[in-house]
């Protein structure tokens, strides 16, 4: 266990993956303040009902905390202007107000849609250019530049998670390349509060899946986690011809273009 997590703000700590991580950080985290739209506690947390919209809300919340978990978010596709102020003005937000509490590290959730419209054949290094799937992964390559903006011009430490698919089982063929368990979502979240030497990193967060696309070098050798769940266990209940592996863009269905045409206005 790592004895220094200190405080830690999660936002939309009542969300699917703030369930997850939640529980893993109140092991042995020194305090937890979560922050939703509404959110129940136990005993060694404060719930803080925000909405992450609202900048001095935010700063008060963070008041004297040593890190932020940024977790609130829009992560489907929406239309673009949801998308930007859920995603990309809150994001702001987050990493303003943390620079107005002087909190030290901030670890922001982005997604795979960054770089889901490369085929399923490219092995994607997190540090190749975006090529986002829709406007979702728009909105998610201007959090990620947000962040390096912060991490560059203040000095906030910075960690940008690239998660796949967050659940408890692979559900479908693609999961069993893009699967993030949730043991392994705990242990790169607390991976990316715990490293040393941060200034800005984006790592994927991607269980340790043998069909995966993406690379998990950085996340090792600079975030010091190395997943350890495989979706390849689960492959028996998917067929082994699926059209999904003949090729096309790693972001799956939701890379055509009646996906994108369904959020964009008349
Ligand atoms: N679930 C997944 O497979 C993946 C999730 N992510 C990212 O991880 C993060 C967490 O995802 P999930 O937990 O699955 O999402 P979720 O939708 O289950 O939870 C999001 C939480 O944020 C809260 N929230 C939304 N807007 C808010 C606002 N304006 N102010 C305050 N709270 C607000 C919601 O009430 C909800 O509790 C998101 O940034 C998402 O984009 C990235 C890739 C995959
Ligand atoms: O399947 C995936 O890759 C996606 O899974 C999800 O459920 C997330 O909401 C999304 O942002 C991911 O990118």
């Amino acid at each position: 266990m790592d004895a220094k997590l200190g405080r830690v703000v999660i936002t939309g700590a009542a969300g699917r993956m703030g369930a997850t991580v939640r529980a893993d950080l109140r092991v042995d985290a020194e305090h937890l303040v979560l922050v939703d739209q509404e959110a129940e506690t136990v005993e060694g947390e404060t719930a803080v009902a925000a909405d992450v919209s609202d900048l001095d809300a935010l700063v008060k919340a963070f008041e004297d905390a040593d890190a932020v978990v940024h977790l609130a978010a829009v992560s489907d596709e929406a239309p673009l202007d949801t998308l930007l102020e859920t995603n990309v003005q809150a994001t702001f937000n987050v990493l303003e107000a943390a620079r107005r509490a002087e909190v030290r590290r901030v670890v922001l959730l982005s997604s795979d849609r960054v770089t889901g419209g490369y085929p399923i054949h490219h092995h994607v290094f997190p540090d190749e250019p975006p090529r986002p799937d829709g406007l979702c992964g728009v909105s998610n390559v201007a959090v990620e530049a947000l962040g390096q903006m912060y991490a560059d011009t203040f000095g906030l430490e910075v960690v940008a998670l690239r998660a796949g698919s967050f659940k408890e089982e692979p559900t479908e063929t693609r999961d069993l390349a893009v699967w993030l368990s949730p043991h392994d979502c705990a242990g790169f979240v607390r991976a990316a509060l715990t490293a040393s030497n941060v200034s800005y990193v984006v790592a994927y967060a991607v269980s340790a899946n043998a069909r995966r696309f993406w690379d998990l070098t950085v996340a090792e050798n600079e975030l010091g986690y190395r997943p350890e769940d495989d979706a390849a266990k689960f492959a028996g209940r998917f067929a082994d011809d699926d059209p999904f592996w003949h090729g096309g863009p790693q972001g799956g269905d939701r890379a055509t273009p009646e996906a994108v045409l369904k959020h964009l206005p008349d």
